[in-house]
């Protein structure tokens, strides 16, 4: 877009205040590229990009600033090198490095206007809120998975944080359903994946992270079971590279434990047995059948062929395990070979087996694309969603360039309704936030200075903690009321310095709620200078206390009004639940029994395309000679 035409539709001033910022990108994927080329386009003055991964062939079909021949470079390098011919006055920063990394303090946070997060896992997304929090930087959140996505506001205080409702954990299965009654082809894809193959080829079962094998007095039994049936499948392992091989795992798997599920008769009242696949009879029928060929994979194959490519793949994987064995010294473990749904090999292998199991507990066979699918718990990601998203982010960062946090929304982008985009009007923190409730601030520290300064010496005399406190450096609690003998040590013992960021949790809750969580952010000032106290501390008023029963907040109708910390005039209600759209992160709100989004009066639910008409001052419409109607809608 021209020049011209972005200072026409945004005005003069926000124009200047874009050209004039400082933003930081995190993660150049399938959204960090769609939101690189629009921040540059737009006029963003100053960009820096991180991600620590490198291209992959399959991310090419949508992050489009990559091509072939970029492969194995680094994401954040391409992304800024192509970015930057789009807009070569843009200064571009690009950094090949984990976000999570210490070099990206607080400070260093500090320095940007606005936080764009286009991330892909949970861990990332809940550092960069807290550091955002912490440095007192905007942060607009987004994700994708398949059609719907996900853009969301956040500034510390003042709207929810990423962390103010709970996401949804990764589903896992119980081990019983996996072994003992599977009733789903998913159940024999995590049972081929998960357990037969970590079990045949190295890993232990506690690898296996989907599977929940929490011992109870109900499956106590099957549990033992588990473990000694484990300990056959490693002997079995010793057979491999032998002929014998793949019958002893087949006889193991598909004839004696299905006779030994079979006997367990109890499991079987309310449903049809499971049936042994006999492996002479399999090996008689296979005769001419032809292993699936990799362009196959569309298909449900054959049950014989499923015995077929069983055979090829246990082959395949046992050779190359042989392979690795052979080449380690005897002092290493054991080589492991886990799955991966982009490695054919342990793919082919699953589908297989996953395939004779759902056979032997009468299911319907699922093709190898499918598989791949249900294995990699992979949603595909979709181009126009991301690109959509993307400019999503750049709109909602306009109201945070313009200090406009009250028309600034949540965005949800989704096929399933009536609508493609819906938006809710932002809310404030809620009050039972770990992450964004607390108190923050800015803690000087003298090169010589100890915990008893900080405790004795402003803490407890200027605070009024008691000795019930605990304080925290990261993870690390370095003093607590069992800690004494780390009173006299200096800081810096602890790793603490300029930038660092430690905690102090009040820990005091005998006679009175305690308080929030106080976040100190560390700067350094010389001995000599005044004032001669070797420690002091800035924090606004006092630290809040604790809310005990504080519940969800309305939405964000006006700013104005927005109560603070230390009140409690929200409406009673239920905390909200998130339904997680999956590998994201990202959930959609919805109160417990509510199937639609909350339209419960406070929310403001708009449609792009309903507002075209309308005269909100959000919504420029500029005529364009060249390029016809440009819409700016939120
Ligand atoms: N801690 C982190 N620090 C920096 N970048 C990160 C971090 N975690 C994830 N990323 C980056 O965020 C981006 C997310 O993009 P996207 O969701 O499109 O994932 P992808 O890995 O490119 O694609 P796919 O997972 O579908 O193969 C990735 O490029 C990833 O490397
Ligand atoms: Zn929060």
């Amino acid at each position: 877009m021209r020049a011209s035409t972005i200072k026409r539709s945004l005005g003069a001033e926000l124009t200047h205040k874009i050209k004039e910022s400082r933003v930081l990108l995190v993660g150049a994927g399938g959204i960090g590229c769609e939101l690189l080329k629009n921040l540059v386009l737009t006029g963003f003055g100053e960009v820096h990009i991180i991600d620590l991964d490198t291209i992959d062939l399959s991310n090419l079909n949508r992050q489009f600033l990559f091509r072939h021949e970029h492969i194995k470079k680094p994401k954040a390098l391409v992304a800024k090198e192509v970015a930057h011919n789009f807009q070569p006055t843009a200064k571009l920063e690009a950094y090949h490095a984990n976000i999570m990394d210490s070099q990206f303090s607080v400070g260093w946070f500090k320095s940007f206007d606005v936080v764009f997060n286009a991330l892909d896992n949970l861990a990332a997304r809940r550092h960069v809120n807290s550091m955002c929090l912490s440095a007192g930087v905007p942060l607009i959140e987004s994700g994708t998975t398949g059609f719907n996505g996900q853009v969301q506001v956040i500034k510390g205080g003042e709207t929810e944080c990423y962390d103010c409702n709970p996401k949804a954990t990764p589903k896992t299965f119980a081990i019983c359903t996996i072994r003992t009654t599977p009733t789903q082809p998913i159940h024999c894809i995590v049972w081929a994946k998960s357990y037969l193959l970590p079990h045949l080829l190295g890993a232990s079962e506690e690898e296996a992270a989907e599977l929940d094998t929490t011992e109870s007095s109900e499956n106590a039994d099957e549990i033992a079971n588990l473990r000694k049936e484990a300990q056959t499948l490693k002997e079995v392992r010793k057979a491999m590279g032998t002929d014998q091989f793949f019958e002893t795992v087949f006889r193991m798997v598909f004839e004696a434990d299905i006779e030994r599920l079979r006997a367990m008769e109890d499991a079987w009242r309310n449903r049809e047995p499971p049936r042994v696949l006999a492996f002479k009879d399999l090996l008689e029928r296979s005769q001419s059948t032809v292993v699936p060929s990799s362009s196959a994979d569309q298909r449900s194959w054959t049950v014989e062929e499923n015995f077929m490519m069983f055979k090829d793949s246990l082959t395949r994987l046992s050779k190359r395990y042989k392979e690795i064995q052979d080449r380690a010294s005897p002092e290493d473990p054991e080589p492991i070979l886990t799955f991966d749904k982009d490695d054919e090999d342990t793919l082919d292998f699953v589908t297989a087996t996953a395939n004779l199991r759902a056979e032997a507990f009468h299911m319907s066979l699922t093709s190898k694309f499918d598989t791949k699918q249900m294995a990699g718990n992979i949603i595909p990601a979709i181009a126009t969603t991301n690109a959509m998203t993307a400019s999503l982010c750049v709109l909602q960062s306009f109201k945070v360039l313009r200090n406009d946090l009250s028309s600034a929304k949540t965005v949800f982008l989704e096929r399933s309704g009536q609508r493609a985009i819906n938006s809710e009007a932002l809310r404030p923190p809620n009050k039972k936030c770990e992450v964004c409730n607390v108190a923050r601030g800015i803690l000087t520290i003298t090169p010589n200075a100890t915990v008893e300064n900080l405790v004795q010496g402003v803490l407890q005399p200027d605070l009024g903690y008691t000795d019930e406190l605990c304080i925290r450096v990261g993870q690390e609690i370095i003093y607590g009321p069992d800690m004494e003998e780390n009173i006299s040590m200096k800081l810096s013992e602890f790793g603490i310095k300029h930038d660092t960021t430690l905690t102090v949790v009040d820990e005091d809750d005998r006679e009175q709620d305690p308080r929030i969580n106080l976040e100190c952010w560390v700067t350094e000032r010389n001995e000599s200078e005044p004032p001669s106290k070797p420690i002091t501390l800035e924090v606004k008023g006092e630290i809040p206390r604790m809310p005990a029963l504080a519940k969800v907040d309305a939405p964000l109708a006006d700013y104005a009004d927005v109560p603070t910390a230390t009140e409690s005039t929200l409406p009673d209600e239920e905390a909200p639940v998130i339904v997680t759209d999956g590998a994201n992160g990202l959930g959609k709100r919805k109160r417990e029994g509510e199937e639609e989004p909350v339209t419960n009066g406070h929310v403001d639910k708009k449609v792009a395309g309903e507002s075209l008409q309308t005269t909100n001052d959000a919504v420029v419409v500029v005529d364009d000679d060249e390029n016809g109607a440009i819409v700016i809608d939120d």
